[in-house]
């Protein structure tokens, strides 16, 4: 049985016929078949017997959408009608996006992660078992999908999932969010999509204990194991689908940047939450510091939780600062970055290797005030003595930008831009309410999950979603629009800049960043940025604005659409 995407007639074949069409999430479009496909499909009595338009499907799945009592069933209710009907799901999940990314998306695919082995219902994408490498290929072939069939691959190994940590095989659904967001913004084809899960086994004990955990019952195994793991997975993935964007989410610290050094330049890989968290941070910085009137190169950064996406974050910044002119050393010299155990400064023990270059000379911080039991400097030390203007959270410790921090800063920053991007919610360095009371409503704001607008002193603050859903579904429909084989620094870049471009941070109460109702458009400018500079770079397999039309022809072009197409039986 095969199902296939004829480009030429603009339909969708297949020799599926009966329950196999029904019970196929891409094919299926239940009350919507027509009678004369329920003729052509063997689906004569196996629908009832009313044909309803997508308007009046999508209607009624709003309703049922709409009554689940939490947002744990609303997010159970979603994935459902994802594996049933894959066209409407996007339908429904496009024409309410701002209300049903939440649930798809952090902060209840948060959830959904934690309670995976209890909801499970059906299977999500591809499982492979660290513990059977052998049988990669055959899994990933398993799906039915060749060398043309697939444009991007989401992988985890759920070990630091947003920023509640390990949870093992239920780091799936972050894939599958990712994917959802990649579609409903980019209209990246879901049927060219898949989601993997590299289970490596986990080191929650309660998921170990659990009978009804479903991934592997062990500890996560040895560095060895898992760099052979990697390199083996790559190497299938990117042989069987050589065209894949191969992208990377919530790996461990240990593993996220030593995977992208070691294959960013021999495999079509990013990792999300480095680079494309990078990129919207340096967006939304770019949004707020317009606002400030003061130049990028005279503002003075910390980075809270130098982890993953802080370096990730720094690196992008040290960059545009060296852009905007400055050496790399002084670029490098306006960041202070903190971690764990306070400031990171020279010499530090256990400080990790891609942290190194951020870490102070001790001559600097020798007045600086020391806590014994933190074991190094401060965040509120760090704020008093390098009276940052811009304050960035990656640290996954909620409620750690407290008052008198906040205070600290907004005495010598008359816009003080603060960034709490630790997801959940619930893991906010602070919020937004409280970042504009403690700053007398001077605060630049951004979070990495969705906050409500705000009022105070008589004007309505709306808050930047400063998360990587900002970036990533552009950069993915641009390098696949440019038949890129590489993510290049120049592209990153691009999409920061192209974000950045939509917003005007200086009228009272806007947003840094443009909101998620304007997604699908800010989208576009972002791919075709990518596109350029994917061009610029060498990277590209197709050319800039041609005989074949505008870059923007192109990927507007490029992008699905949920509604059904023709379907024939063949
Ligand atoms: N808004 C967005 O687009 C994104 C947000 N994030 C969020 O950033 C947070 C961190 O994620 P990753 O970088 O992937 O995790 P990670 O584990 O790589 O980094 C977290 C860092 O915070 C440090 N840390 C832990 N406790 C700390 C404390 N008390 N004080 C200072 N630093 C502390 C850790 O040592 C580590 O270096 C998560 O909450 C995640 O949801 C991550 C990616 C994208
Ligand atoms: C947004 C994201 O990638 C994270 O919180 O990990
Ligand atoms: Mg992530």
């Amino acid at each position: 049985m095969e199902t296939k995407w004829n480009a030429a007639e603009g339909r969708l074949e297949t020799t599926a016929r009966g329950r196999a069409v029904l019970a196929d999430p891409l094919l299926n479009r239940g009350t919507a078949f027509t009678e004369e496909e329920r003729r052509a499909l063997g689906l004569t009595g196996l629908v009832p017997p009313q044909v309803l338009t997508q308007d009046q499907q999508a209607a009624r799945a709003y309703q049922q959408y709409r009554a689940q009592p939490t947002d744990l069933a609303k997010n159970v209710y979603l994935t459902a009608l994802h594996d049933r009907n894959r066209v409407l799901f996007y339908r429904l999940l496009g024409d309410h996006l701002p209300e049903m990314l939440p649930i798809v998306y952090t902060p209840t695919v948060g959830t959904a992660i934690e309670r995976y082995s209890y909801e499970y219902r059906r299977p999500a994408g591809v499982y492979l078992s660290v513990d059977a490498p052998e049988d990669i290929e055959r899994a990933l072939l398993a799906t039915g999908l060749g060398p043309d069939d697939v444009d991007l691959v989401v992988a985890t190994d759920g070990e630091a999932v947003l920023g509640i940590g390990d949870w093992g095989v239920g780091g799936i659904d972050i894939a599958v969010g990712k994917l959802a967001v990649y579609t409903a913004a980019a209209g990246i084809d879901p049927a060219r999509t898949l989601a993997v899960m590299l289970d490596v086994g986990t080191n929650r004990k309660e998921l170990l204990d659990d009978p009804l955990y479903l991934g592997n019952h062990h500890e996560r195994v040895d560095r060895a194991t898992y760099d052979s793991f990697v390199e083996a997975y790559l190497s299938t993935a990117g042989r069987l689908f050589p065209r894949a964007l191969l992208h990377w989410e919530d790996l461990g610290p240990a593993n996220a940047r030593r995977i992208l050094d070691a294959y960013r330049d021999k495999f079509f890989t990013w990792n999300d939450d480095i680079q494309g968290t990078g990129a919207v941070n340096l967006a939304a910085v770019l949004g707020g510091v317009g606002a400030t009137g003061v130049p990028l190169t005279e503002h003075r950064i910390v980075v809270f939780g130098a982890g993953t996406a802080g370096i990730g974050v720094a690196d992008q910044l040290r960059d545009a600062l060296v852009a905007e002119g400055l050496t790399p050393e002084q670029a490098t010299a306006r960041i202070w970055a903190v971690d764990r155990h306070g400031l990171l400064t020279r010499g530090q023990q256990g400080i990790r290797d891609f942290q190194i270059r951020y870490a102070r000379p001790a001559a600097e911080v020798a007045g600086w005030q020391y806590d014994e039991g933190l074991g190094g400097i401060p965040l509120a030390e760090v704020v008093r003595q390098a009276r940052p203007t811009i304050l960035i959270g990656t640290s996954g410790q909620g409620g750690s930008f407290t008052e008198e921090i906040v205070r600290t800063m907004a005495a010598h920053a008359e816009r003080p831009i603060i960034m709490a991007m630790s997801n959940p919610t619930r893991l906010a360095e602070a919020v937004p309410a409280d970042l504009l009371a403690w700053t007398d409503g001077r605060a630049l704001i951004a979070t990495g999950s969705p906050f409500p607008p705000v009022e105070y002193g008589g004007t309505t603050y709306t808050i930047a979603q400063a998360n990587n859903a900002l970036v990533f579904p552009g950069l993915g429909l641009g390098a696949v629009v440019a038949g890129a084989d590489r993510i290049t620094d120049g592209m990153l870049s691009a999409v920061a800049h192209a974000v950045a471009r939509h917003t005007d941070a200086s009228v009272p109460g806007a947003p840094v960043l443009p909101p998620i109702d304007r997604l699908r458009e800010t989208t576009v400018d972002v791919a075709v940025a990518v596109v350029r500079a994917a061009v610029r770079d060498g990277v590209a397999r197709q050319t800039g604005d041609g005989a074949d039309g505008t870059v923007e022809e192109r990927v507007r072009a490029a992008m699905w659409h949920p509604v059904y197409p023709p379907i024939e039986a063949v």
